[in-house]
């Protein structure tokens, strides 16, 4: 059950906010219907790049292309009412210049009416964020385990493991405070670091494969689901395997097909009373 009492918009400094008042909640989501389903238990919808492998197959994020992201967004768009929605900018799209970030963003946040972007980055694209903040363009920073840096890592793998490397992960944390980010998105870090990155910054965390020290916790609604089993990551809980029940519905039509029980009378045009 939601604990909110208002059908009112959730803005980005409303997630702000939120810091240190409880758990925010927050899921991915591609589609209008599905966005509509979470829309009274979220505060949080992130339209992500991930759905270039949920969706569609591609064996990494980075083939996602702007274009999609708008379509994904304007659907999410109209089935949250009031959660607050997020969008991924695509790989490729932000990093050549701050010029070339904010074109792309503005237009994302035109066209899909969202209220805010998610970049992946470092110290590098803390330039940029400040830029996107001062013109009007709300920023959640993805810090940590960054997909559409999959191939200079190494693959996907957890991050910040040591001293070193907790601390900068502190550092561009408090870097992207100060560029005016309203909140991080902190992905496959240890325990020690996200509850240390939380600690030393004012605006909410939000965590995936991050321990419960942030300041809310998002999945990838597919994994929850039982929707995307290509591989699974550590972090990902599934709530109800919808794969074994879709298959089994579809074996019943298969059936019902083969054997002439499906159409009945009831789906057919013409066909109720008499026959001639
Ligand atoms: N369906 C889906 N769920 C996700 O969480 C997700 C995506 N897609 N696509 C974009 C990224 C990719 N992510 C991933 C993908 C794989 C692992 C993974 O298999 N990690 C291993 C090894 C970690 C390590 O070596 O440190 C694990 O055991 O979790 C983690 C994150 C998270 N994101
Ligand atoms: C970490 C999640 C929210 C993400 O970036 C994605 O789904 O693409
Ligand atoms: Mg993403």
């Amino acid at each position: 059950m939601s604990t909110h009492t208002s059908t009112s918009k959730i803005t980005t400094t409303k997630i702000q906010a939120m810091k240190g008042r409880g758990q925010i909640v927050s899921l991915t989501a591609y589609t209008k219907p599905m966005a509509a389903l979470m829309d009274p238990y979220v505060d949080l919808i992130i339209v992500g790049d991930s759905t270039g492998m949920v969706a569609y197959g591609f064996d990494s994020t980075l083939p996602v292309t702007l274009d999609m992201m708008i379509l994904h967004g304007v659907a999410v768009v109209r089935g949250a009412e009031r959660a607050c929605v997020v969008i991924d900018i695509p790989f490729a799209t932000y990093q050549e210049s701050k010029e070339q970030a904010y074109r792309n963003c503005a237009r994302v946040l035109i066209e899909t009416g969202a209220q805010a972007v998610k970049l992946e980055g470092g110290m590098e694209l803390v330039e940029t964020v400040d830029f996107l903040v001062q013109r009007g363009i709300p920023v959640m920073a993805h810090i940590g385990l960054r997909p559409q840096h999959a191939n200079v890592m190494g693959g996907f793998k957890a991050q910040a493991r040591t001293e070193q490397t907790t601390e900068l992960l502190i550092k561009e944390a408090l870097a992207y405070q100060h560029a005016g980010a309203f909140s991080l998105l902190v992905e496959g870090v240890f325990e020690a670091a996200a509850r240390r990155v939380t600690e030393a910054v004012a605006i909410p965390t939000i965590g995936i494969g991050a321990s419960p020290a942030c300041d809310g916790q998002v999945l990838v609604t597919e994994d929850m689901l039982g929707l995307f089993t290509d591989f699974t990551p550590k972090f990902a809980k599934q709530y109800v395997n919808l794969s074994s029940t879709i298959a089994k519905v579809f074996a019943e039509f298969e059936t019902d097909v083969r054997s002439g029980k499906f159409p009945a009378d009831e789906h057919c045009f013409g066909m109720s009373a008499n026959h001639e």
